[in-house]
């Protein structure tokens, strides 16, 4: 198991947005995570990348601890988020975004990312290097010198996946990677996420959009109000009548709102 949440909660006051959560991934699976809104998904992929410290429960990433890790620790050891809406500098180039985007997740404060040593200055040539290979894996090369307010949902969502893999990540944690792009664009980015686990990476995302779920999916598993209500392969989350009643009621392809 690459990843292993052993009973992951988190407080805000009285509200438990993750209630005893335990979810194991396997090296190399594409593993979704689903639940109506507020379920705490996103909660969950912030505490699994340092963006929150848990209230109590384990963490393991590769067999160590992370549980208290800061976020630039976690994402060196090797797991990279993307956010729901892609959180890009829409007046620089793409390629400037992803050189940027990098360093802010790899240097522990201004101060470090500023310092022009010799060191630094062939961290940032790797770091060059690394987004044109990002770019290529995500087949947007020629988007490289376009300002990020010029480019398509689609092509920023692309972008933000770019972004995650110049982390050099073994993890990658994908919030809502189809969200607000149509159905041919949505197969575009599925193939991709594929194309991720095909190169070796572990793939945990958050999604709504079911069809894509249940075609790209190892493993499921789903929450509600914080806990986790079940897991398993698509077939027996969609045939599973706790999940039916929690969530999957609807014949539409969106979640029930709750
Ligand atoms: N920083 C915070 N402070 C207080 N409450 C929070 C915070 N972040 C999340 N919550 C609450 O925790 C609960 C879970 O939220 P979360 O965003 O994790 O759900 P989600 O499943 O990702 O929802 P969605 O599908 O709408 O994105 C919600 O009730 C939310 O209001």
């Amino acid at each position: 198991m690459i990843l292993k949440v052993e009973n992951l909660t988190k407080s805000f006051g009285g509200l438990r947005a993750v209630n005893e959560v335990n979810f194991e991934v396997k090296k190399g699976d594409i593993h979704a995570i689903i639940g109506p809104n507020g379920a705490g998904k996103s909660t969950f992929f912030n505490l699994i990348s340092g963006f929150h410290r848990p209230t109590s429960g384990t963490i393991m990433f590769k067999g160590e601890d992370i549980t208290k890790m800061p976020a630039n620790k976690i994402a060196k050891l090797g797991i990279a988020r993307t956010f729901q809406t892609t959180n890009l500098f829409e007046d620089e180039t793409v390629l400037d975004n992803l050189i940027i985007g990098n360093r802010l997740r790899t240097k522990s404060g201004l101060f470090d990312a500023i310092l022009r040593t010799k060191r630094e200055k062939r961290e940032e040539m790797e770091s060059i290097q690394k987004a044109y290979d990002a770019l290529e894996f995500m087949e947007i090369s020629d988007l490289s010198d376009e300002r990020i307010g010029n480019i398509t949902q689609e092509q920023k969502k692309r972008v933000a996946f770019a972004l995650a893999l110049t982390t050099d990540p073994e993890l990658v944690l994908l919030d809502e990677p189809a969200a607000g792009v149509n159905p041919g664009e949505t197969d575009g980015l599925s193939t991709l996420i594929k194309k991720m686990a095909e190169s070796g990476l572990t793939v945990c995302l958050i999604e709504h959009k079911m069809s894509m779920i249940m075609s790209l999916a190892d493993r499921i598993v789903v929450l509600n109000q914080g806990a986790r209500i079940a897991e398993g392969t698509p077939k027996e989350i969609q045939n599973n009548p706790v999940v039916i009643e929690a969530y999957l009621g609807s014949e539409e392809d969106e979640p029930v709102k709750v």
